[in-house]
C-alpha cells in the first residue's frame, strides 16, 4: 500500500500535518491515511524505501534479469547456491543468525541498563553522588537513570488521559504508587536527623526547629484571649471555634470542634442565603441557627472534569471538591491554616429558592432539560451559559466555616509576592528577575518571623493541590506580623491531573528556604503511608464522597517527590556555590524536570524561569 492522501474536503486531525520528501532507501515512519467505516484513519507504518522492497522481493524471473543488468554476477551465483544449500546447511545458517542477533539484543539491553556513561548504574537503590569532579555526571546519570525507570515503569495515571470527561472515577480505587525503585530521600533525613541532635543548625536551606517562631511559639494567643471574649453558654461550636483561632494556627492538631463544626454545616437547616460580594465567581453566604455562617460553592460539574487546555489560571473555572480536598490536605499536612470545609447537597427549591431575596432570584430559571437553575450576578460565568443547575433541583456545593467577622478579628490582605500576572501576555516581576527573592527577603515582613517561611509552605501546599491562583493571602490584624498565613481559597486546585505546574514551586526554588517541620512532613508521607491514602482515607468521611479523581490523588504522591528533589538540589546547590552568573533555580528546574519527568518537561534555556511545565507522558 502506498502512501496517500484522504480524499478532498475529508475531515482529518492530520492533514495538516506536513510530511517532510522521502529519502531513498530510508527508513522513516510515516502517516498513512486507511480507509475505514467511519471515514479516514491514521496509522503509523514504516516507509520502506524501493530499495528495501526490491531486496525483500524474491528473485522472479523478471527481476532476476533487471538484475542481470544491475548486480554484479557474483550476487547471482550466491543466490543460486543458497537455492541449492541442503535443508541442513539452511538450518545451520538460520541458527548462526538467530544467535548473532540475540548477541545484539543483549548488548543493547546492557547499554539501557548501564547509561550513556558506560557506569554500572545499580537498578534499585539511590546512586550516590561521586566527588566534586564527577558532580554533575554522576547527577546526569541519575536523572537518566529515573528517566529510563520512568519510560519503562508504569505511570499509574496514564490511562486517564483518555477518560470521558462525564466519567467519574471510583476513588474507593488503590491510588497508584511508582513501580520503579523508591528514592528514599536519605541525603535529607541525616540533615533532619543532625538537625534534631542540635547539629546543622546552620543549613541555609532547612530552618531548624529551633529557629522557626511555628515551633517556637513563645506566644500564641488566641482571639478570644486577645478580645477578653469567653464563649457564652449558649455558643455554637463554630462560635467557639473562632474564639479559638490562635496565633499560630487556626486551630490545635486533634481539636475536636473542627468534626463539630463540619457536622453542623453538613446537617443544619438553611435559614438564609445571599450572594456574596466581591470574588471572580458565584459564591453564596448560608446562615444557620445560633448566627453560625458558611461560604458557600456549588458544583459545576463531574469530579473528572479537567481545566480547559486554552483556559488560563485566572478563567478556570472554581471547584467546590477542590476547597473540601484542601482543608483535609492543609490538616494532614499539619499546617491547619485552612478553614473547615465540608460537602453537602441542598435542595435547590427549599434551601436556597425559598430562603433568598434581592437579584439573585431573577437569575433563577428551568432549563431545558428541566433542571432547576440560577447564575448570579459576579464577574465571571454569572450568565445563562454558565448557569448552576441541580439535577433537577438537588445541587452540591462545598460549605466552608466563616471566618470571624471584622467586628471580632479584622483580616490583612496581601499582596503575594510570587502573585502571577493575570494577564494573558504579561509576565510577573519574579518570572523576569532572577534574583527575585533577595529582594523579598530584604522586605518587610519577609525578612524576619515567620512570615518566609509561611510562604515557602504554601507555595508546596498549593504545588501539591495545583493551584496557580494565589494572588493574595490573609493574616490577622491583632497577631501582627508573626502569626501565620490563612489558606483561603482554594476553589482552583485540583484542575489538571497530568500535568504538575512547576512554576507554583516557584517561591520554594527562588529562595531556597524550607522548615524542618514541613520537609520532615513530606519525608514522613514519601517514605510511609502515602499522603494520597491518608488523604483519600480523611475524604471519605465527607457527605458528598469521594471527593477527589484517582489520578488528583495520585497526583499528589508525584508531586511530593518533586518538592523532595528540589529541596535537595537546593541543598546541593548550596553546598557547591556556582559561578555567578548561573541561575540557580533554572538549574534547580532543569534538573528536577529531566530527573522526575524525562524528556517530556520544556524549559526555556533563557536564562529565567519564565515557560515551564511538566506533562506526564
Ligand atoms: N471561609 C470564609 N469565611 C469568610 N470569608 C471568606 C471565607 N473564605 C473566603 N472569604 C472571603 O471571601 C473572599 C472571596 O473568597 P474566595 O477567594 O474564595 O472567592 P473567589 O471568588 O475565588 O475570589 P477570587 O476570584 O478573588 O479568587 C476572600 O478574599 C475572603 O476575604
Ligand atoms: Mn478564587
Amino acid at each position: 500500500m502506498g502512501l496517500q492522501g484522504p480524499p478532498t474536503g475529508a475531515t482529518n486531525p492530520f492533514h495538516q500535518k506536513e510530511q517532510p520528501p522521502l529519502r531513498e532507501g530510508h527508513f522513516e515512519p510515516r502517516y498513512i491515511y486507511v480507509p475505514t467505516a467511519n471515514g479516514w484513519a491514521v496509522r503509523w507504518r514504516r516507509w520502506r524505501g524501493p530499495c528495501a522492497r526490491a531486496a525483500k522481493r524474491s528473485p522472479t524471473p523478471e527481476n532476476e534479469r533487471a538484475l542481470a543488468g544491475s548486480a554484479p554476477a557474483q550476487r547471482r551465483s550466491t543466490a543460486r547456491t543458497m537455492l541449492n544449500m541442503k535443508l541442513k546447511e539452511r538450518l545451520a545458517l538460520a541458527l548462526s543468525a538467530f544467535l548473532v542477533l540475540f548477541t545484539l539484543m543483549l548488548v543493547v539491553d546492557l547499554q539501557m541498563d548501564y547509561g550513556i556513561s558506560g557506569h554500572r548504574i545499580p537498578l534499585h537503590g539511590r546512586v550516590k553522588i561521586g566527588d566534586d569532579t564527577d558532580k554533575g555526571r554522576s547527577a546526569y546519570i541519575e536523572f537518566r537513570k529515573r528517566f529510563l525507570q520512568k519510560s519503562n515503569g508504569s505511570n499509574g495515571s496514564r490511562e486517564y488521559e483518555q477518560s470521558a470527561p462525564s466519567e467519574t472515577s471510583g476513588s474507593e480505587a488503590e491510588p497508584r504508587t511508582p513501580a520503579t525503585p523508591t528514592d528514599h530521600f536519605e541525603d535529607l533525613q541525616r540533615i533532619l536527623a543532625l538537625q534534631l541532635q542540635g547539629k546543622a543548625d546552620d543549613n541555609p536551606v532547612v530552618v531548624p526547629p529551633h529557629r522557626d517562631l511555628n515551633v517556637l511559639r513563645p506566644e500564641n494567643p488566641t482571639i478570644g484571649e486577645m478580645e477578653d471574649l469567653e464563649p457564652s453558654v449558649n455558643a455554637s461550636n463554630l462560635e467557639k471555634f473562632q474564639l479559638k483561632i490562635a496565633q499560630h494556627e487556626l486551630y490545635e492538631d486533634g481539636e475536636l470542634l473542627v468534626g463539630a463544626v463540619l457536622h453542623d454545616m453538613a446537617t443544619a437547616p438553611i435559614l438564609h442565603v445571599e450572594q456574596k460580594e466581591g470574588g471572580t465567581q458565584l459564591k453564596l453566604i448560608i446562615d444557620y441557627p445560633n448566627g453560625v455562617q458558611a461560604l458557600f460553592k456549588p458544583m459545576r460539574f463531574a469530579r473528572d472534569v479537567q481545566t480547559l487546555p486554552n483556559h488560563f489560571y485566572f478563567s478556570d473555572y472554581e471547584r467546590h471538591n477542590a476547597e473540601i480536598a484542601a482543608f483535609h490536605l492543609d490538616r494532614i499536612l499539619g499546617f491547619r491554616r485552612a478553614m473547615p470545609v465540608v460537602g453537602r447537597v441542598v435542595n435547590m427549591t427549599t434551601e436556597i429558592y425559598d430562603v433568598t431575596e434581592g437579584d439573585i432570584l431573577k437569575t433563577f430559571f428551568v432549563s431545558p432539560a428541566n433542571n432547576f437553575c440560577f447564575h448570579g450576578k459576579c464577574s465571571y460565568y454569572c450568565d445563562t451559559g454558565h448557569a448552576i443547575c441541580g439535577s433537577p433541583d438537588m445541587l452540591e456545593g462545598s460549605f466552608a466555616a466563616f471566618l470571624p467577622t471584622a467586628d471580632l478579628a479584622e483580616r490583612k490582605v496581601w499582596r503575594h509576592p510570587w502573585r502571577r500576572s493575570y494577564h494573558k501576555r504579561r509576565k510577573a516581576q519574579w518570572e523576569l528577575q532572577s534574583d527575585y527573592c533577595d529582594t523579598v527577603r530584604t522586605t518587610p515582613p519577609y525578612d524576619s518571623g515567620r512570615r518566609l517561611l509561611d510562604l515557602m509552605d504554601m507555595s508546596i501546599f498549593d504545588f501539591l493541590t495545583g493551584n496557580m491562583d494565589r494572588h493574595h493571602y490573609e493574616t490577622f490584624k491583632m497577631f501582627g506580623n508573626d502569626t501565620f498565613t490563612l489558606h483561603l481559597d482554594q476553589g482552583r486546585a485540583f484542575g489538571k491531573a497530568f500535568h504538575d505546574e512547576l512554576s507554583i514551586l516557584a517561591p520554594l526554588l527562588q529562595c531556597c528556604l524550607v522548615r524542618h517541620t514541613t520537609l520532615a512532613v513530606l519525608l514522613k508521607f514519601h517514605n510511609g503511608v502515602p499522603l494520597s491514602k491518608v488523604l483519600q482515607e480523611s475524604l471519605k468521611y465527607d457527605p458528598v464522597a469521594p471527593i477527589l479523581w484517582e489520578p488528583h490523588l495520585s497526583a499528589i504522591d508525584r508531586r511530593i517527590v518533586t518538592v523532595l528533589d528540589a529541596i535537595r538540589k537546593c541543598i546541593e546547590k548550596s553546598e557547591t556555590p556556582l559561578q555567578n552568573e548561573i541561575d540557580i533555580e533554572v538549574c534547580i528546574l532543569k534538573d528536577i524536570s529531566s530527573k522526575v519527568y524525562g524528556s517530556s518537561c520544556d524549559i526555556l534555556d533563557s536564562g529565567l524561569i519564565t515557560d515551564y511545565s511538566c506533562d506526564i507522558k
